[in-house]
């Protein structure tokens, strides 16, 4: 796999910083020759082999070609990539309306049609990575980010933790972020698709209440909450939540992976689509808006 070696700068214009990760960078940049505006997500090489900072060649690759064979509204998209000496610069579909995290912590918590509208695009675009057996492995609210300020369109993000999963096989790894990972990453169990659906869940609570079921005073504690799945509804903000949308943080909450409810089952379920009454209540309305 070959990347453009002209020089980043000859092509695009180089604007302001609109995330990070840990080795990277994403800032703003317009195409010189057709002003469109992109995120170029600037990733710091390892040097060495003994290095601790930068990533390695083959993980960047294998970040490259998961977004590569993305195609869909709410996964991000790549254009082009450059490589220099010292970084490899990815130019991706710009959002800049900032991450769903924040979007959370401006309004506290959500309405459950807000919530249950965010939790439907994380689905579909899970879904589309799951159809190529693709898992995000590091599915959280920051990796969520709004298309623009004032719409609810969203699109996920930083695939640099994404496995493909192939068909009975399963991985070991010790990764994604304490809070949102799943019991098999702690236990260092086999991970699977069925890791995001749990990632989906805390997600969920988290849009509800604001509260994250698992965290701890430190990680360890927090893994202890994990394994032991003590988390509850007792919140004070869960006092007008649906019985639905617990049935649903519920079905995702599940320690054995194999039981977790797929992104299929989460998407017929009730929280998610519409009851009937509630459909023909949007249809009536809008033919009023239209007579
Ligand atoms: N680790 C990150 C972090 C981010 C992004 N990608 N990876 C990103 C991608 C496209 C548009 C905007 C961003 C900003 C945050």
């Amino acid at each position: 796999m070959e990347f453009r070696k002209d020089k980043f700068e000859d092509f695009y214009e180089v604007g302001e910083e609109i995330g990070s990760g840990q080795f990277a960078v994403v800032k703003k940049c317009k195409h010189l020759k057709t002003n469109d505006e992109f995120a170029a997500k600037i990733i710091k090489k390892k040097r060495a082999m003994a290095s601790r900072l930068g990533v390695k060649m083959e993980d960047i690759k294998k970040e490259i070609v998961i977004l590569q064979e993305m195609d869909h509204e709410n996964v991000i998209r790549i254009y082009e990539v450059f490589e220099n000496k010292t970084h490899v610069i990815l130019v991706l579909e710009l959002v800049s309306g900032g991450e769903l995290f924040d979007f959370i912590a401006e309004k506290e918590r959500l309405s459950e049609e807000e919530a249950s509208a965010f939790v439907k695009q994380i689905l579909l675009g899970i879904k589309h990575m799951h159809s190529k057996r693709i898992a995000h492995l590091d599915l959280k609210p920051e990796n969520v980010m709004l298309l623009n300020k004032n719409s609810q369109n969203i699109k996920l993000i930083d695939f640099g933790l994404s496995r493909v999963i192939k068909q009975g096989e399963f991985h070991r790894d010790m990764i994604g972020t304490p809070e949102f990972v799943a019991p098999e990453v702690i236990n260092y169990d086999p991970l699977s698709l069925a890791t995001d659906m749990w990632s989906i869940g805390i997600i969920t609570y988290i849009l509800l209440s604001g509260c994250s079921p698992f965290s701890g005073k430190d990680q360890q504690q927090t893994y202890e909450k994990i394994c032991q799945l003590t988390y509850d509804f007792t919140s004070k903000y869960f006092e007008n939540t649906s019985d639905l949308a617990k049935e649903f943080i519920g079905m995702l909450l599940k320690r054995d992976p194999l039981s977790r409810a797929s992104v299929e089952e989460c998407l017929n379920h009730a929280w998610i689509q519409p009851s009937e009454k509630k459909q023909s209540e949007n249809r009536r309305k809008s033919v009023i808006n239209i007579g």
